[in-house]
C-alpha cells in the first residue's frame, strides 16, 4: 500500500532552469497538494502530459527527493521518518538509472543483489528467472557499453526487481521498448498485482493506462484532476473513453474552467 497525502514539491530554479521554463519565477511548484492511495494487488497509474509532476511524485515516494510538504506512507512506514526501511520494500525503475558500461549484466545484477543484502544463491536464482523473463540471458556476459538502449532498458528492469520488492514503481515502464518486450513488462506487472504487490506506474500513453491500470489519477499542472477506474472517469466527465475524458479535463483546465469531475 502506498498513501500520498497533500504532497507538495517546490523546486528552486537556477537561472538556467528559469530560461528553460521560460519563467521569471524563482520557484516551480511541480506537485501541488496531491493525495491518492494505491492498494495492494492493484496497478495504480499516474497519467498526465509532460511536466505534470508524475516523475517528481514517484521520486518523492521512492525517497530520492524530499517533499516540501505532505506525508507519504509505504506499507505502514512513513517515508520521511524512515527512508532506509522504505527502500527495502520498493523498487523504482526510471530511465535515469546509470549503469557502469565496463561491467556485464551478470556482474551488475549480482552487485545490486548484494547491496540489498541477498545471498549468492538467491541472487543467482533471481538472475536466472528475471534474465530469462526479460530476454537478458543472451547478452548477460557482454559489456554494458556494447548494449543497445532497449537491451539496457531490459537489464534495468531486471536489476530493479532483483530483491523481489513489495511495491513496484515504474516510471514510463514501456518507453523505448519494442512491442515484444513492452508486452513482457506489462504481463509481468499484471502477474505482480495478482500475487498481491502494489504497482504504481506513470504514463502519458492512454492505451497503457486503460489496459493496465485498476485505478488512474490524472495529473495536470502538479494537481490531481480526477481519480478513479476508467469507467468512473468516463462517467464523471461524460465521455466515452479515457482519451476523450483526458482531453476534456485538459482543455477545461487550460481554459480556466472547473473540470467539475
Ligand atoms: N530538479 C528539478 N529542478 C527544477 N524543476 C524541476 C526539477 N524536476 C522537475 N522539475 C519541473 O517540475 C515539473 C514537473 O516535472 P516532472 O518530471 O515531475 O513531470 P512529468 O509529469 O514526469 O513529465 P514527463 O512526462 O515529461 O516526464 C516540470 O515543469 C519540470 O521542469
Amino acid at each position: 500500500m502506498v498513501e500520498v497525502k497533500n504532497l507538495k514539491k517546490i523546486f528552486k530554479l537556477s537561472k538556467k532552469d528559469m530560461k528553460k521554463e521560460k519563467t521569471k519565477q524563482r520557484e516551480k511548484i511541480a506537485v501541488d497538494g496531491l493525495s491518492f492511495k494505491a492498494e495492494q494487488g492493484q496497478i495504480f497509474g499516474l497519467l498526465g502530459p509532460n511536466g505534470a509532476g508524475k516523475t517528481t511524485t514517484l521520486r518523492c515516494i521512492s525517497t530520492l527527493i524530499k517533499p516540501t510538504e505532505g506525508e507519504i506512507n509505504v506499507e505502514g512506514i512513513i517515508v520521511e521518518a524512515n527512508p532506509e526501511m522504505v527502500r527495502k520494500k520498493i523498487c523504482f525503475l526510471t530511465n535515469e538509472l546509470k549503469l557502469d558500461t565496463h561491467f556485464t549484466p551478470a556482474y551488475t545484477i549480482e552487485y545490486f543483489g548484494k547491496l540489498h543484502g541477498m545471498d549468492t544463491g538467491a541472487i543467482y536464482r533471481r538472475k536466472e528467472e528475471l534474465f530469462k523473463r526479460f530476454g537478458v540471458s543472451d547478452f548477460e556476459n557482454m559489456a554494458i557499453g556494447e548494449l543497445s538502449t532497449g537491451m539496457k532498458q531490459k537489464l534495468s528492469i531486471a536489476i530493479s526487481l532483483v530483491h523481489d520488492p513489495k511495491v513496484i514503481i515504474f516510471d514510463e515502464p514501456t518507453n523505448g521498448l519494442d512491442i515484444i518486450t513492452a508486452k513482457s513488462v506489462t504481463d509481468y506487472l499484471l502477474e505482480m498485482k495478482e500475487v498481491g504487490k502494489t504497482v504504481i506506474i506513470s504514463t502519458h500513453i492512454m492505451d497503457v493506462a486503460e489496459k493496465l491500470c485498476d485505478k488512474i489519477a490524472i495529473m495536470l499542472d502538479g494537481k490531481l484532476s480526477i481519480e478513479g477506474t476508467t469507467e468512473e472517469i468516463c462517467r464523471n466527465t461524460g465521455q466515452k473513453n479515457l482519451e476523450e475524458a483526458f482531453f476534456k479535463l485538459y482543455f477545461d483546465q487550460a481554459s480556466g474552467g472547473a473540470a467539475n469531475a
